[in-house]
């Protein structure tokens, strides 16, 4: 009994990142209301009432004898007391620091695969690599790439260690991104800039930033060089940070966040 593979359940999908990839699912027709089902602690409908045709429960075994393929997004502090049978189901986690290893322990499954995802799914720019066990068939591949794809871009990963640093990069959304500007917001504030103009001019860099970054070329090490080049005042300034710790200090921090994914399994 394989479930119903038209059927995919999301365990947790009430929360930040599972209701974000149920929205993108939803949003972008990849999935009808009708094949999701949502499994929370309460059973409460709060986020899907535009959506009554999505089953909303709080029994996840119903939803693991329904679905065919069930996405685990709960958060790791709840992983422990998670029970699922779901021997012959394709299991998708974006838990962080949960292995492949765990995840057959936990549900039984031998079809696992292990994802990093982020709440942009909700604005269908996430970014969601992904391992999967040496079980997982073809047309299981083609289900996972049909999921995050509707969530954003997404690649087949051969090396789970990678997992847990792409947890530390594109997990978390602004994430560190938010920092840097939280760092810049702060400059501006010290040079005497009203703190309500720094934030707003900030947010428009990155959202005109992140645009343009978004584009296949140039890409980011081709910007930086092309801005050297011109030998202006962004020259300057990076000649300064270049000539600084700061690299050393956001891969440090990236580092620290990876260790923090991999000590969670
Ligand atoms: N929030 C984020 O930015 C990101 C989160 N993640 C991962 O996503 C997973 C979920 O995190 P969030 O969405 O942030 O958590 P959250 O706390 O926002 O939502 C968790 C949801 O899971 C439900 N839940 C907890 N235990 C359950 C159980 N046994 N059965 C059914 N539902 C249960 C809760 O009712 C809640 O709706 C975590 O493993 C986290 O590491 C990954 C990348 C980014
Ligand atoms: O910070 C966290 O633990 C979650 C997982 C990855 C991004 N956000």
């Amino acid at each position: 009994m394989t479930g119903d593979t038209t059927q995919i359940g999301i365990v947790g999908g009430s929360g930040a990142l599972g209701s974000a990839i149920a929205m993108a699912l939803l949003e972008s027709g990849a999935v009808p209301p009708q094949a999701l089902w949502i499994s929370n602690r309460s059973g409460s409908r709060k986020g899907f009432e535009a959506h009554p045709e999505v089953t909303i429960t709080s029994d996840t075994d119903a939803l693991t004898r329904a679905c065919g393929t069930v996405i685990l997004s709960v958060p790791p502090a709840s992983v422990a007391d998670l029970r699922i049978a779901a021997e012959d189901r394709l299991v998708i986690s974006v838990m962080a620091g949960v292995t492949l290893a765990r995840l057959r322990d936990l549900t039984g499954a031998t079809r696992v695969v292990r994802a990093m995802s982020s709440p942009a799914a909700r604005l269908r720019t996430a970014y969601s690599p992904w391992v999967a066990s040496t079980e997982v068939n073809q047309d299981d591949r083609s289900r996972v790439k049909d999921i995050f794809s509707a969530c954003g871009l997404t690649d087949e990963l051969t090396n789970e260690a990678h997992l847990d640093q792409f947890t530390a990069m594109t997990g978390p959304v602004p994430g560190f991104v938010a920092f840097y500007a939280e760092c810049m917001i702060d400059h501006a504030v010290k040079a005497g800039i009203a703190p309500e103009v720094a934030d707003r001019a900030i947010r428009q860099l990155f959202l005109s930033a992140g645009t343009i970054l978004s584009q296949e070329a140039p890409t980011p090490c081709e910007h930086v060089e092309a801005m050297i080049d011109y030998a202006g005042t962004t020259a300057a300034g990076l000649e300064k940070m270049r000539a600084s710790p700061i690299a050393e200090a956001i891969s440090e921090g990236l580092e620290a966040a990876a260790r923090k994914a991999r000590s969670m399994s």
